[in-house]
């Protein structure tokens, strides 16, 4: 069974010639990391907007508790109505959560020569870079990354030769959590959607989407000196089934609304952000729609993010699942999904579409 990771290692994408900005050593915004001045503007307006109106059920991203009773129905019409919801009560401890970001922020704090050690390669999964979405835009992100894929041993030894243990050992932790936390998630969707485990004959999967695996994703936004003509993380959607997301105390993630335009998510103490991705949105036969979503940075306060991807193992058959009728679209492995999206990003739903 092939591996996510080995998906993307046989997906490379040219990033050769672009590595992360070494941000501490500039004070005015460079022109290669100049975004036109309209993408934030509409951002501005509507986060005057949002200060001017109470927050309500309807303006705002749902905070949901995950003991609730009727806890699917809560999840599934997040799911339908944003594609996205905070989730409380999650049961992953906070000293966990505090642990990885300041993991994270140590890491970033790292000379970049140093970080340059532990480079993700080209033909790599894991590693420190810039976003795999990079060569699709003309300008460069106000962002560094460093991406989790299977072990990261060698990868952290390069960074902290004697002292790498402690890194691995919270990263692995994390994952664990995540990856039942995820698991918790997917099943409690795909009851909304009337699928149980038992009824295996309604998955059109040939392999389990019950065997999902994860990858993790450090973000750091550092302070920016022109926050308003710059863009931390640019407009995408998630690829995999779904994500969680950890965005710290910090602002920066905002999602696009149709005939609203951005709308900030802000930090929900204590809360993870969930996503729907690409896969989800598929299987669901189009009902959940996956989210359009990018991260600003700030002027005055270095924002981290970690984000956990959740997919099935890349050869896993997804198309819409079998009990829901009229599928918009074809089925294909997930392998498949990741190439299409490497060569057309966002246009790769709209190719499979029927
Ligand atoms: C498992 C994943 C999911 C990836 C690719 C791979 C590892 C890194 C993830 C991200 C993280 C940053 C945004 C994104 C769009 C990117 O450029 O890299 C994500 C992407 C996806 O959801 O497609
Ligand atoms: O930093 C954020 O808030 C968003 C991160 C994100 O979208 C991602 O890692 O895919
Ligand atoms: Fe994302």
């Amino acid at each position: 069974m092939a591996t996510l990771s080995e998906a993307y290692r046989d997906n490379p994408i040219d990033l050769q010639h672009i590595i992360p900005l070494d941000f501490d050593s500039v004070h005015e915004l460079p022109d290669s990391h100049t975004w036109s001045d309209h993408v934030n503007n509409l951002y501005l307006e509507k986060y005057t907007y949002l200060k001017h109106t109470p927050m309500d059920e309807e303006s705002s991203v749902p905070i949901i508790d995950l003991s609730a009773p009727n806890v699917v129905e809560l999840v599934g019409n997040a799911c339908e109505t944003w594609g996205m919801f905070h989730v409380v009560n999650h049961g992953v401890s906070s000293i966990l959560v505090d642990d990885v970001e300041s993991h994270a922020q140590q890491l970033f704090s790292l000379p970049t020569q140093h970080k340059l050690k532990a480079l993700r390669a080209p033909d790599g999964a894991t590693g420190y870079g810039v976003a795999r979405i990079s060569p699709f835009f003309s300008k460069l992100m106000w962002h560094e990354g460093f991406t989790i894929m299977g072990s990261i041993v060698e990868h952290a030894k390069e960074l902290w030769p004697h002292d790498y243990e402690d890194f691995c050992n919270v990263m692995d932790n994390y994952q664990k959590k995540m990856k039942s936390l995820a698991y918790q998630i997917m099943l409690l969707i795909l009851k909304f959607l009337d699928i149980t485990k038992e009824g295996e004959e309604e998955m059109i999967s040939t392999s389990s989407i019950y065997e999902c695996e994860g990858a993790l994703q450090l973000n750091s936004y550092p302070c920016c000196p022109d926050p308003n003509r710059a863009i931390g993380l640019a407009p995408h959607t998630d690829s995999l089934l779904l994500t969680i997301l950890h965005q710290s105390e910090t602002k920066g993630l905002q999602i696009h609304r149709n005939g609203v335009g951005w709308v900030a998510v802000p930090p929900v103490s204590g809360a993870l952000v969930v996503n729907i991705g690409d896969l989800f949105h598929i299987l669901s036969n189009g009902r959940f729609p996956t989210v359009y979503h990018r991260a600003v940075p700030n002027q005055d306060a270095h924002r981290i993010s970690v984000a956990y991807f959740y997919g099935p193992p890349a050869d896993t058959i997804v198309g819409p699942l079998n009990k829901l009728p009229c599928p918009r679209y074809r089925s294909l492995t997930v392998k498949e999904y990741i190439s299409l999206k490497n060569k057309h990003l966002e246009n790769a739903l709209s190719l499979i579409k029927f």
